[in-house]
């Protein structure tokens, strides 16, 4: 916020301004100025196009106000009457004409200033720069921002704080804020926040039309604008077009708003106030407060983008986009002005034709002091944009505006929260300050209390110590009155010695009686302290034996432990060796249906041998057969089956439950031990006998290869005792380890399947004998065997023998293998 305290000389007002300040809020076609300026040629203008030379086309009336534009200039200066009929040529009237020598300064001073300064009391207001590309619209704003090439833009701002600071009233407070927007392709975004583009305009009572997220600076200095200005420019969308080597292709709105807020004076007693003083009634609120006038004034400065033939711009791709866009735009801005300026009745404005018509639409017709400044070229090329431009002014010129000061009693004002927002601060550096007070009158109150605290510590010492003296003296003083007392006993007793005194009985009784006092009383207390010790004693010996017993019992935990886990241990071992025998038994049994498979296959192929041997009248040598089958054939002593029988056919993979197991384990194969195998029905039949047992048949699965039943060593005292066959033995020791419930069922177990072992080894053998017995009994009698199948060939006899030896050295390596399993 400035304050009003400067040695600026107050900015001059042009005399013959267009604005009269004295004129108030001024009639509705005041607030609309129009005025044209003539740029002088450029070089490339000067050196004519073609065989053309240039061409002048502009001159200004004297009193300023009227332009003629003409295609030939020089007959209408020369009067050459008639001649000038034959060439375009018109007059047009605005508020003020510049012609092509006019100075930036003088532009500002008579078009500007006042509409600027009139933001200073409250008003809107608006300096808008319209004509065709490259006329000098850009240079009349802007122009150079330091000299006398200055545009509107710099000079606004170099005036209005100049203004502030030369503000006579002291109690008028401002704040100056700005920001800086462009509209490119019908797009509005922040020139200041790059990042904000697509930017919405909204309006409402308070602000008017304004534009939703734009950025508003706070700025203190002509430099802090300049900077912002700067800032913007470079980020402004030009281009290099025929007619204008740095084109605007933007429309860009500088945006500068400025709230002023004045304090009323208090009335002294020459301004004929009652008793002499005070606030004036108008200056005080209801609630006592005064009453603070806030003025905030908004001014645009708006810099078009140049309005352009395209066929003469020469602009194709991205610029003949945007030079579309630009002339829409325009195109919608001379709607808006044509419907303003409509004689009839007041029709439709189309402000939101276009986001520029939407973003002006205070200052074409409503609450603003606007000047607008047309730009035109001199040279003959340029007569027909000229031309539109003036005819474009010339329409505008009928725009009413209806200005008037925007006083915001508001609370929400920013000079208001601004100033909220200085007292809060300004009572919390008065409370922090009290609190810095407070803080150092506590400090100091802290350290009298400590130095009291150590002064009363002091003084209790010293307290202390006079206490002790007195004491001492006390003490000498009594020692001092015994030895007085003793000297006068001593000289009561005439001088006699206490020796003699003792002999006196009555005193020697009296010594005698103190005597057996002090020694009752120290013999009472030597016993007490005895009972206390031996108490205590006894007590450091229960502690001890406590301590024993605690020692013992961690010693029995960590033995138990130690214990529980080689139990653990062992019976994770029992389990695998289970495990392993499982997987064993199972190897067997696959083993024992391969060959039962393959014996009946050989079987068969000898039945069909001994066909063809009965047929070549040859048979096998029945004792060669005997001597290659050795046990098989002798131990099965004509007990078998009877040729044809076909019982090995009826034969499938088989096992024995446990329990079944149980009966059939008690002894090997011979005559009256059951031998069990399953027919194809799921029957068992016993080999040895007619009749049937509940046994249940069991899929055989892969064999383990290497497994061997892993036993204990065997104990050295005799007081392990084997178990069974798979390995569980017991003894005092895995007692202590293993439950005896757990023992007793693994033991079981082994035992099952011990049995099962042995069964399995029974059919075998019998399975095995049946077989053998069939292929005997046909091999030896060939004739009989090959009437019955209708003969066939015996060539390969001595074959078939030599299989069935080494089918027999098969069974027997399995049957050992069986046994040797067994008995490990
Ligand atoms: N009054 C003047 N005095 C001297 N030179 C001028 C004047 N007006 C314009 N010029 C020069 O004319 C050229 C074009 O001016 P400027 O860029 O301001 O045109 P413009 O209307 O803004 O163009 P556009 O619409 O393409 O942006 C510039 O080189 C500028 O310096």
């Amino acid at each position: 916020m400035l304050g009003v305290s400067s040695n600026y000389p107050p900015p001059p007002l042009e005399e013959d301004g267009l604005y009269n300040q004295a004129s108030g809020e001024g009639s509705a076609s005041e607030n609309f100025k129009v005025v044209v300026r003539i740029r002088p040629p450029l070089r490339r203008e000067l050196q004519g196009s073609g065989l053309r030379a240039y061409q002048c086309t502009t001159a200004v009336e004297s009193g300023d106000r009227n332009v003629i534009l003409s295609e030939n200039l020089q007959a209408v200066i020369n009067q050459h009457g008639g001649i000038t009929d034959l060439y375009n040529t018109y007059r047009f009237t605005f508020d003020c004409v510049y012609d092509q020598q006019c100075p930036q300064e003088r532009v500002y001073r008579q078009s500007a200033q006042q509409v600027v300064l009139s933001i200073l009391q409250g008003y809107n207001a608006a300096i808008i720069a319209y004509g065709q590309t490259g006329t000098g619209k850009t240079y009349t704003m802007e122009g150079a921002m330091e000299g006398p090439d200055r545009g509107i833009i710099p000079r606004t701002v170099e005036d209005i704080f100049t203004f502030i600071v030369n503000d006579p009233e002291p109690s008028s407070k401002y704040l100056v804020r700005s920001s800086y927007l462009q509209i490119y392709n019908e797009v509005v975004s922040d020139l200041l926040k790059p990042e904000r583009s697509s930017l919405a305009i909204r309006e409402d009572r308070r602000r008017g039309v304004f534009v939703e997220g734009l950025s508003e600076w706070v700025v203190r200095s002509p430099a802090e604008v300049y900077g912002l200005i700067q800032r913007g420019q470079s980020l402004r969308a030009t281009g290099a077009t025929k007619l204008n080597e740095v084109s605007s292709r933007s429309h860009a709105v500088c945006v500068i708003i400025v709230e002023k807020c004045t304090t009323p004076q208090q009335q002294t007693a020459a301004d004929g106030g009652e008793g002499g003083g005070g606030w004036r009634a108008a200056d005080v609120d209801a609630s006592g407060q005064i009453i603070q006038s806030i003025k905030v004034g908004k001014l645009n400065l708006v810099d078009l983008a140049g309005s352009e033939r395209v066929h003469v711009t020469g602009a194709v791709g991205r610029r003949l986009e945007e030079s579309k866009k630009i002339n829409a735009s325009l195109s919608a801005l001379g709607n808006v002005i044509a419907a303003l300026t409509d004689r009839r009745e007041r029709s439709h404005i189309p402000y939101r034709d276009s986001k520029l018509t939407r973003l002006l639409e205070d200052s074409l017709g409503g609450n603003c002091r606007t000047t607008m400044i047309a730009t035109i070229a001199p040279s003959l090329e340029a007569f027909q944009e000229s031309l539109s431009t003036l005819k474009f002014a010339n329409r505008a010129k009928n725009i009413q505006n209806e200005a008037h000061v925007n006083e915001d009693v508001d609370q929400r004002t920013l000079l208001r929260k601004y100033e909220r927002e200085l007292r809060r601060l300004r009572d919390e550096l008065a409370r922090r300050s009290r609190n810095v007070v407070d803080k150092r009158a506590l400090l100091v109150a802290e350290e009298q209390a400590k130095r009291a605290e150590a002064d009363k510590l002091a003084a209790l010492t010293a307290l202390q110590e006079r206490s002790r003296e007195f004491l001492r003296e006390k003490e000498e003083k009594r020692a001092l009155e015994l030895k007085i007392q003793a000297m006068q006993s001593q000289l009561l007793s005439g001088g006699g010695s206490s020796a003699v005194l003792t002999e006196v009985p009555a005193v020697r009784a009296m010594v005698q009686r103190e005597a057996n006092k002090v020694k009752e009383y120290y013999e009472a207390r030597i016993r007490a302290l005895e009972a206390e010790r031996q108490d205590a004693e006894g007590h450091a010996a229960e502690v001890d034996r406590y301590k024993q017993l605690l020692l013992k019992q961690r010693d029995i935990m960590i033995a138990l432990t130690a214990r529980l886990n080689e139990r653990d241990e062992r019976i994770t071992n029992l389990q695998e060796e289970l495990d392993a025998y499982d997987r064993y038994q199972r190897q067997l049994e696959d083993q024992l249906d391969a060959k039962t498979a393959e014996l009946i296959s050989l079987r068969k192929a000898a039945v069909e041998h001994a066909s063809g041997g009965a047929a070549g009248s040859r048979g096998v040598d029945p004792m060669a057969l005997q001597s290659a089958l050795g046990d098989w054939s002798l131990s099965q002593g004509g007990r078998g089956p009877a040729p044809g029988e076909q019982l090995a056919e009826m034969l499938v993979p088989l096992s024995i439950r446990p329990g079944a197991a149980a009966s059939a384990a008690g002894g090997g194969v011979g005559p009256g031990r059951p031998q069990l195998v399953y027919t194809a029905d799921g029957t068992a039949v016993d080999l040895q006998g007619p009749e049937s047992l509940d046994v249940t048949p069991r899929r055989a699965t892969a064999p383990a290869a290497n497994w061997r039943p892993h036993l204990p060593p065997p104990a050295q005292d005799g007081t392990a005792a084997a178990a069974g066959t798979n390995g569980v033995h017991t003894g005092q020791t895995e007692a202590s380890v293993a439950s005896p419930g757990e023992v007793a069922e693994l033991r079981a177990a082994a035992l099952t399947a011990a049995k099962e072992r042995s069964a399995l080894q029974q059919i075998l053998d019998s399975k095995v004998r049946v077989m053998l017995a069939d292929i005997i009994k046909q091999v030896s009698d060939p004739h009989a065997h090959a009437a019955a199948n209708g003969g066939g060939d015996t060539a390969s006899q001595p074959q078939l023998l030599g299989r069935l030896a080494a089918l027999e050295q098969l069974v027997l390596r399995v049957s050992e293998a069986i046994g040797s399993s067994g008995t490990g």
